[in-house]
């Protein structure tokens, strides 16, 4: 019963509709009596010979009334109750949503996406079966098997009732206990089938890589065991409810017995009438789904509090990095000056970045290169304010970037990774994902900007070609395009290229880069990458290595240091010569 405290707020909230509901299964209840009454009478009328067609039309008005009214109040607390369950799973969704927006990386690398998923769906889900089966079931074998009951002793006979309800605990304990096996091998069956989903999609994402290594066998044959893993536990829980009619079939079999032996025995030394008799058995009936939904409602309420525990606990989960409510509001510009005296990784125990300082003047540009793993990205994550827990300051425009509000700071920069995510729109929807609002103008010239405009004409239906699963494939260097034609739109104050133009070749990406320098001049990018062609027009290069820097300075600076940055420098050229001399050839 704690989930029901627990949900305590919601039914506070909506405490009129659910009133509304429950008065309404009330009248259902109550209203339930009155047609086994009324066959009683007919039969006993019948069995008498005293049925008049008076009496016949009279009480076939009252059950078409009656069965009208019924009607109507089932529609008050179908609507009243199933409706709020559904608000409630609403409400629930849209919390746990917004929460995950408003996480931080570190919260995405604690949990799996496929958690994060089935908390949005299958946890809420049970939680809605709480607000609305729950309250049902829970109304139900109270207000319904209440009501039954009374009518059962009152218009019928107490001891006849007694005995006929004998073997009903049972039913309650039995599908308590069954109950109980199905939902966990329904759980495992939901896990069983969330496994083979995973292998479905992962073997479908990384076709190109099984066949290219020929492991299709290999991946049928896991496939195939997976399969069959999951047919073994379906067949376990078909066999569980398989039991579980033929149990209830019985179990209201004794009862019958046990109302025609006594009851029979009543009728005949004339303590109740025949039509009294003929009522008691249709309550009866009516009396097993109560039983029922007793025995449910633990499972449906255990269910709902795993589950709102489990959610109650992804939502008390804070994001490290902190809106300040109170903090600057003015969107972010100006100088950036970078102070960082040392930073590591959440629980990492060594160093990842140590006396990173640098100072760009609004407007220029700042390259980063260095070896794989040396630091570029993270230089970029804690301007992004991925992590907060750092010594020392990053200052943009004078004020430490912590001490901004996130929609000040955040859409001041123009972030772009290497590995872009497109969502399964169109390309016109795609480029203006940050600005909806832009008119296709716009649009169409950040995509010249970034080089994309010719191509994108060429697309069967130009900037309303669908990207993604549903729509054309697009090369890794249109994809980085479309995400840079993204960024530029916005016209970040900062713009970062983090290694975002590495699957475009030298040439476009000179033009590109070329276009950025004269239509950003008051701007500031930096750019991170492994092709130093890309930033030898830099205002200051840094080149990393294990976290910190090792050279910078100016292309020709670096080239007469003669170290890594001039070393690969000519390594780059050499091949770069090479290629186009083995192509010109
Ligand atoms: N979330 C994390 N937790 C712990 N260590 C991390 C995390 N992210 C990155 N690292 C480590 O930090 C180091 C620097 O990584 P980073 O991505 O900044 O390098 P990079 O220079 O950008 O590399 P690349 O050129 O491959 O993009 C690497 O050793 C990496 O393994």
């Amino acid at each position: 019963m704690g989930i029901f405290i627990k949900l305590g707020w919601y039914f506070k909230r909506e405490w009129k509709t659910y009133s509304t509901g429950v008065i309404g299964l009330l009248f259902t209840a109550l209203l339930g009596i009155v047609p086994p009454w009324i066959i009683g009478r007919l039969v006993d009328l019948i069995h008498r010979g005293q049925l008049t067609v008076k009496a016949l039309v009279f009480l076939l008005v009252l059950l078409t009334v009656v069965s009208f009214a019924q009607y109507l109040a089932r529609y008050v607390w179908r609507t009243a109750i199933w409706g709020e369950s559904a608000k409630l799973e609403a409400t629930l969704r849209e919390r746990l949503f917004w929460h995950y927006m408003q996480m931080d990386t570190q919260f995405f690398q604690e949990y799996r996406t496929g958690d994060l998923m089935a908390h949005a769906t299958n946890d809420l889900s049970a939680i809605q079966r709480v607000a609305g089966g729950g309250i049902l079931q829970f109304a139900d074998s109270i207000i319904t098997g209440g009501t039954t009951l009374i009518a059962m002793m009152t218009v019928v006979d107490w001891r006849l009732t007694l005995i006929a309800i004998l073997p009903f605990p049972f039913l309650a304990v039995m599908a308590r206990v069954l109950g109980k096996k199905m939902h966990n091998a329904f759980k495992k069956s939901q896990a069983a089938f969330s496994r083979l989903n995973n292998k479905a999609q992962e073997s479908i994402s990384g076709v190109k890589v099984i066949k290219s290594f020929g492991q299709e066998k290999d991946d049928m044959d896991e496939f195939n065991g997976q399969v069959d893993d999951t047919i073994n536990i379906n067949r376990h829980v078909n066999k569980l409810d398989a039991l579980f009619d033929p149990i209830t079939t019985m179990i209201m079999a004794v009862s019958y017995v046990l109302t025609i032996v006594y009851g029979g025995h009543l009728v005949i030394s004339e303590t109740i009438t025949l039509g009294s008799l003929v009522s008691f058995v249709s309550y009866l009936s009516m009396l097993v789904w109560p039983m029922f939904a007793i025995g449910m409602l633990f499972n449906t309420l255990e269910r709902g509090n795993a589950s709102y525990d489990r959610i109650n606990n992804v939502l008390n989960k804070k994001s490290k990095i902190l809106d300040k409510q109170n903090g600057v509001a003015q969107e972010a510009r100006g100088d950036l000056q970078y102070e960082l005296d040392s930073f590591s990784f959440p629980d990492e125990q060594q160093e990842n970045l140590h006396n990173i300082y640098f100072t760009i003047k609004e407007g220029g540009t700042l390259g980063l290169v260095g070896k794989v793993g040396s630091g570029k990205s993270s230089v970029i994550r804690l301007l992004l304010r991925q992590f907060d827990d750092y010594q020392g300051t990053i200052y943009f425009g004078g004020i430490d970037i912590r001490d901004y509000q996130l929609d000040a700071l955040i859409p001041a920069i123009g972030y772009v990774p290497q590995e872009t995510y497109l969502f399964s729109n169109t390309i016109r929807e795609n480029i203006r994902f940050a600005r909806p609002e832009a008119s296709q103008k716009e649009v169409e010239q950040a995509a010249a900007k970034s080089d994309l405009a010719q191509q994108i004409a060429t697309f069967p239906a130009g900037y309303d070609t669908q990207v993604g699963e549903e729509g054309i494939s697009l090369s890794g260097g249109q994809r980085q395009r479309i995400a840079i034609a993204r960024a530029l739109l916005i016209d970040p104050e900062l713009l970062i290229l983090d290694d975002a133009l590495s699957a475009v070749d030298a040439e476009t990406e000179t033009e590109i880069l070329q276009t950025l320098r004269t239509e950003r001049q008051d701007k500031t990018t930096i750019i991170a990458s492994h092709r130093l062609s890309s930033v030898m027009n830099a205002d200051e290069i840094l080149v990393m290595d294990d976290g910190k820097i090792i050279e910078r300075g100016r292309h020709a600076e670096l080239m007469r240091q003669n170290g890594w940055y001039a070393d690969t420098f000519k390594l780059q050229a050499l091949e770069t010569e090479e290629k186009e001399g083995g192509f010109n050839g």
